[in-house]
């Protein structure tokens, strides 16, 4: 029987029994807390663009980290949902009572990504996905949050230039600090250890199709209620196939693809004494029939 015991995404304490499984529980519905997505890269390089199609396409499987900023609004953002929108102040309080996974100085103001910004996306049972800059992915990869980093790169400076100018949201002066900050980003990108992947935004559709292939969602998967449960570099699909008061039962839905899985798992509900992903304890998993 396989039996481990639930990860949090901040404290490594995960049984690895059969691979690396990590299943997390969110409100009645069995997912799995798959490891969040950093993708960082120079000011105007299309971030935005391409985590804003990802979400589009896939919006019941990834939630965007929302940051707190200290930099002023721009027309068409809203508060809560591009950025939170913070004093200096309280933003320095709250970073010093540790309620931040990670923060840094970028282009002149204070950027960061709260705990609670992470947690508020698993607890929805969603993989998360962080838009920050190279010194962020650095305290990311410092700390226990297990992730993948991605940097995009732009197919040349003068693309990137064009970019930002054409975007039309920051003055001239800002426009060459953040060009000045891209060259040192840039520097950054082959740091050792620092990112998985790195993707060049030449094309967008051919970007994004690439950046699809490294998140290994191809339209079989698109957006399926299914729960998916890694094991090492393959990935076993479950559907929810019944459930009682104490146990929910799930059926592979990958037949021989995942050898190391099991076809038939019991989720043991007695066991539960948490409420999200990130906060759940103690969950017990029994393989029925191991391949
Ligand atoms: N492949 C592309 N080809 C041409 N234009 C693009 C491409 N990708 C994104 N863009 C455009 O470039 C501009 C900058 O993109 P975006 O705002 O997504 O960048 P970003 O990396 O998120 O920037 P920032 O870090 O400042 O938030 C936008 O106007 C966007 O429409
Ligand atoms: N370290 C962090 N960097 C962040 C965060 N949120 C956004 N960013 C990065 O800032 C720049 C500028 O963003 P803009 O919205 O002002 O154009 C960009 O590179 C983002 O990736 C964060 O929480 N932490």
């Amino acid at each position: 029987a396989v039996v481990f015991l639930i990860d949090t995404p901040f404290v490594k304490q995960q049984r690895k029994i059969k691979g690396s499984e990590v299943v997390s529980w969110s409100k009645g519905v069995l997912g799995v807390a798959q490891k969040p997505v950093v993708i960082s890269g120079p000011s105007g390089v299309g971030k935005g663009t391409l985590i804003a199609k990802l979400m589009k396409e896939y919006p019941s499987k990834f939630g965007f980290s929302v940051s707190h900023t200290t930099r002023s609004p721009r027309v068409k953002e809203i508060d809560g949902v591009h950025y939170h929108f913070a004093g200096r102040s309280k933003m320095e309080q709250d970073i010093s009572e540790g309620e931040f996974l990670e923060f840094a100085h970028v282009h002149g103001n204070l950027y960061g990504t709260s705990i609670e910004a992470v947690e508020s996306v698993t607890d929805e049972g969603k993989r998360c996905i962080l838009d920050i800059d190279v010194q962020g992915a650095r305290s990311v990869r410092a700390s226990s949050l297990e992730a993948i980093f991605i940097f995009v790169c732009p197919p040349s400076f003068e693309e990137l230039e064009k970019r930002l100018r054409a975007r039309g949201t920051e003055t001239e002066e800002q426009i060459q600090k953040r060009l000045r900050n891209a060259r040192a980003e840039l520097d950054q990108s082959n740091s050792p250890g620092l990112f998985d992947h790195l993707l060049v935004n030449d094309n967008l559709e051919a970007c994004y199709e690439n950046l699809k292939k490294l998140l290994s969602l191809d339209d079989d998967h698109k957006d399926s209620d299914g729960c998916f449960i890694e094991d090492g570099k393959a990935t076993a699909c479950y559907s929810i196939m019944s459930k009682t008061e104490s146990e929910v039962f799930l059926q592979s839905e990958t037949g021989e693809v995942v050898k190391a899985a099991a076809n038939l798992l019991a989720v043991d509900l007695s066991s539960l004494t948490g409420g999200a992903p990130g906060r759940t304890r103690g969950l017990k998993i029994h393989s029925i029939n191991s391949i």
